[in-house]
């Protein structure tokens, strides 16, 4: 008895509507592309299936070899690509040809202009998954079965690229999926096999499933005068290497290839920044293939990010996303681990307690710094941009290193770059600052701000600008947390400008330092009353010579936790100590005679909060009450 099935309608999502009309209504500088995406699809249907199968053979059915088979129908004006992967059930083509999932695509819609030639170019480098199809093609028709159920249901997706599309149930003995392309009239140069062949060998060559045609002969004409002609065959032919990219000896491999191969694992549209290819060899065996992305994904903070490597047993596909073989601070790169010794059944609780994982985690860790250090230092330019480049993108992520893998800290302390009193651009590195230290300098100084002004112009600095001592300029959230691990730098100390109090031992003369002392007797009663009048917002107060032009500034006790720092702390859900503050005073301020020659008026109190108040503003603080601060401000303005 044969079953009724009925046809269903279903409505696009509204972003693919969107994507879908500007894939049919943008003029095609790249048309070509549909098959590098719908071939990447079929690639990765069978890498899943693999998988799947590793504990569940039966769902090879009685297909064990896997392949994508492209064939063309002249009279049909058809091309059809099939693979024989884990295909789809009827709701998994609802939802993954009906939605998007991709986590590139808002940010790819979002840098559409409108203008037809430019988002033209976009779509050429990006490509838009399964709807690229719709470039050529003004209907597509998929027909496809999930592997391990009966041949009975099956699914049949059509649409014309507009807003819906059809779903209906059909008989399909064959397992995996069969993408129609019903082409357009302009797009029948794909009805070409040769054609056909010239654009799976530009982008798809690095696939490593054989990727096979009908073999087409020369045949002669029967009779005399009339011309030969190409017949296709019913033999298949392999028209790819159909071997993995990454087994391949480096020379083979060409630029482009690897450009093409990362994007197909990536579904990056941009082109990598470098990459490192070797076969490790010893008591762990195996091929690392890495690379370092020129775009840091929306994700990368976020705790669930995904990692990006992938790993193979001998070849075959395991998993995506094995965070296991990189440490946490390098989550952004991406590639492929194709291990000789771990078991094909390796699940990633065993990967955790692997020491071949392990091996393989420091060895990509050690090719991936080495990798970033040669670019740092190289004398030609573009390696330097790219550095320049990474380090935008990555730098901050890279610092979290120093915390995380202390084995490797000089080596992340060696590729970090900051921007100084001495250089705007973040572009100064540990190595360099230390070759220009004056003599007698005996620390590494550094400033953590909220931002790039306040680290600048802030008041600490000026002693040292005037003793013209660089100091390093901080402004990356995580920079307090990261230095806090890197206490000093091949042998000189890092030492913050803003916690405990100034001593640039040899750089300061003696006369300075014996005048700071003489002050801090004189002014004695001074500091005795406004650390009362300021006891519930500073721990301390005190005289300073690190001011040049300031009143006053406020420091941090060695130990205790900059206001940043306790921020994000505490947007953690962490329990911060409270820690008050350190006001340090500048003696030959004229404020500061204002104040010691007021010292038992009624304007003592208003000038001391001032004074307190703007050395917070002048570390990007908002004073705790601000209406306070305007009102005292006001009154010694009329005053
Ligand atoms: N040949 C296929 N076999 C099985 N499932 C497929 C096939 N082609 C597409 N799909 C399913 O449809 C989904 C959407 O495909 P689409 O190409 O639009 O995006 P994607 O594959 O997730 O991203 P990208 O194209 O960047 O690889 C896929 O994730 C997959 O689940």
């Amino acid at each position: 008895m044969s079953k009724v099935h009925s046809t269903q309608t279903h409505h696009f999502q509204a972003e693919v509507a969107q994507l879908l009309h500007l894939v049919t209504h943008s003029l095609y500088s790249n048309p070509e592309i549909f098959l590098r995406e719908l071939i990447s699809n079929a690639s990765d249907a069978c890498d899943k299936l693999r998988f799947e199968a590793l504990n569940q053979s039966e769902l090879y059915e009685s297909d064990p070899d896997l392949a994508i088979r492209i064939t063309l129908d002249k009279s049909k004006k058809t091309l059809t690509i099939t693979d024989n992967g884990i295909g789809m059930s009827e709701q998994e083509a609802i939802d993954h040809l009906g939605t998007i999932a991709k986590s590139g695509t808002k940010d790819f819609m979002s840098r559409l202009s409108g203008d037809q030639k430019t988002d033209a170019q976009l779509i050429g480098q990006f490509g838009v998954g399964f709807y690229s199809g719709f470039i050529v093609a003004d209907k597509i028709t998929v027909e496809s079965r999930r592997a391990g159920v009966p041949a009975a249901d099956g699914v049949r997706w059509v649409s014309n690229g507009t807003g819906d599309f059809t779903v209906e149930r059909i008989d399909r003995p064959a397992r995996g999926t069969s993408v129609i392309l019903h082409l357009r009239e302009d797009a029948e140069q794909y009805l070409n096999a040769w054609q056909v062949k010239q654009v799976v060998n530009k982008y798809s060559d690095h696939i490593s499933l054989p990727i096979q045609m009908l073999k087409e002969v020369w045949q002669d004409a029967k009779e005399e005068n009339q011309p030969g002609q190409m017949v296709t065959t019913d033999e298949w032919e392999t028209i790819n290497s159909a071997s993995a990219l990454w087994t391949r000896p480096k020379k083979d491999v060409s630029d482009e290839q690897y450009t093409e191969f990362y994007k197909h694992i990536s579904h990056d549209f941009h082109a990598p920044l470098a990459w490192t290819h070797n076969r490790v060899e010893g008591a762990t065996e195996y091929t690392q293939l890495l690379f370092i992305p020129a775009k840091a994904p929306q994700d990368l903070y976020y705790r669930d990010s995904q990692s990006g490597l992938k790993l193979y047993v001998k070849r075959v596909f395991i998993m995506d996303s094995a965070e296991q073989l990189l440490p946490n601070y390098l989550r952004f790169i991406k590639g492929v681990i194709d291990s000789a010794d771990l078991p094909l059944n390796v699940s990633r609780e065993l990967l955790q307690e692997s020491r071949d994982v392990r091996a393989i985690r420091e060895g990509n860790t050690r090719r991936i710094l080495s990798t970033l250090e040669q670019l740092a230092s190289s004398e030609n330019t573009a390696e330097q941009e790219k550095f320049a480049t990474f380090y935008a993108e990555f730098g901050a992520v890279l610092k979290e290193g120093l915390g995380e893998d202390t084995s490797n800290r000089d080596k992340i302390a060696k590729l970090l770059r900051f921007a100084s009193t001495n250089s705007d651009s973040v572009t100064r590195s540990l190595t360099d600052y230390k070759a220009a230290m004056p003599e007698g300098q005996t620390a590494i100084y550094y400033i953590t701000a909220e931002n790039f002004a306040a680290a600048k112009n802030s008041p600490q600095l000026e002693l040292f600008r005037k003793k013209g001592i660089e100091v390093l300029l901080m402004t990356d959230r995580i920079d307090e947390w990261a230095l806090g691990f890197l206490t000093e730098f091949d042998g000189t100390p890092l030492q913050s400008v803003t916690k405990g109090a100034v001593d640039l031992g040899a750089l300061q003369d003696d006369e300075e330092k014996k005048a700071a002392e003489a002050a801090a007797e004189q002014l004695k009663p001074l500091l005795e009353q406004l650390q009362e009048t300021l006891k519930d917002k500073a721990k301390a107060v005190r005289i300073t010579t690190r001011l040049v032009d300031s009143p006053a500034c406020l420091v941090q006790d060695q130990n205790d936790l900059s206001p940043q720092l306790a921020k994000m702390f505490k947007q953690m859900g962490q329990d911060v100590p409270e820690s008050k503050p350190i006001l340090e005073i500048n003696p030959e301020h004229a404020l500061v005679k204002r104040l010691e020659s007021q010292a038992r008026t009624a304007k003592f109190d208003d000038l001391a909060q001032v004074i307190f108040d703007q050395a917070m503003l002048a570390e990007g603080e908002v004073p705790a009450d601000p209406v306070a601060y305007l009102r005292r401000v006001n009154a010694l303005l009329l005053g």
